[in-house]
């Protein structure tokens, strides 16, 4: 699968609307740095919610094998970025997804493939991760999936609260990590303690 942004042609649907929140600015649209800027920003728009233009088939590609390893795959550190659904903010951070084989492994490539499809979206943390989850169980029929993203917000940082180091952890658990507690300890033992900086 190719990494080609999908532009919708129904960005062009938005270049009013970005036109139109430039001029509740008080700027001038007709100056030569603003001239292009609300075609720009409704392509970047269609860009970071391109989640729903995927399917998951063409994201997973079939990349499902067989295996008879049981134990625990954990793919770290997946960067993604989203936007928050109350504020169209960006939130960003790493994943870490770790599930338990039963038969079928994924392709790794599609374990970020899933989280980005879901990321570029309008989404808050905890669903995101929750949609993750689902979606390997769904897609590999594994006896557990487990999830934690650790995020920053934008809509912490750059307004409202204003909370530069804060940042947020959600965690999905499905399958086998709903009750087997050294199965959970060994995940959450194994995933990094902190976001990376970037
Ligand atoms: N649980 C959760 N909350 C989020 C997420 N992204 C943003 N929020 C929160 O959504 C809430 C919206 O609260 P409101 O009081 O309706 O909006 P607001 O007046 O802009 O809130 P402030 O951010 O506190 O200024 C805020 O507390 C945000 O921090 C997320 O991914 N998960
Ligand atoms: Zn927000």
């Amino acid at each position: 699968m190719s990494n080609t942004p999908i532009i919708t042609p129904d960005y062009k649907e938005n270049i009013d609307s970005y036109r139109q929140l430039i001029d509740s600015t008080g700027e001038d649209l007709n100056r030569p740095g603003l001239l292009d800027t609300p075609a720009r920003a409704a392509k970047a728009f269609s860009y970071l919610t391109q989640g729903y233009h995927q399917s998951l088939e063409e994201v997973v590609n079939d990349a499902v094998f067989p295996s008879t390893n049981r134990e625990l795959v954990l793919v770290q550190n997946i960067e993604f970025y989203s936007l928050c659904e109350h504020h169209m903010l960006p939130f960003h951070g790493v994943a870490h997804i770790g599930y338990l084989p039963n038969g079928h492994v994924l392709g790794l490539s599609k374990f970020a493939r899933i989280v980005d499809m879901f990321a570029r979206r309008l989404q808050i943390q905890e669903n995101l991760s929750e949609q993750v989850a689902q979606t390997i169980m769904d897609v590999t029929g594994c006896r557990g999936v487990a999830v934690v993203m650790d995020a920053s917000h934008m809509c912490m940082m750059m307004r409202g609260v204003n909370k530069q180091q804060s940042t947020t952890r959600s965690t999905a658990m499905l399958g086998e990590y709903l009750h087997d507690n050294q199965a959970r300890n060994e995940f959450l033992d194994a995933v990094p303690k902190r976001r990376p900086a970037f």
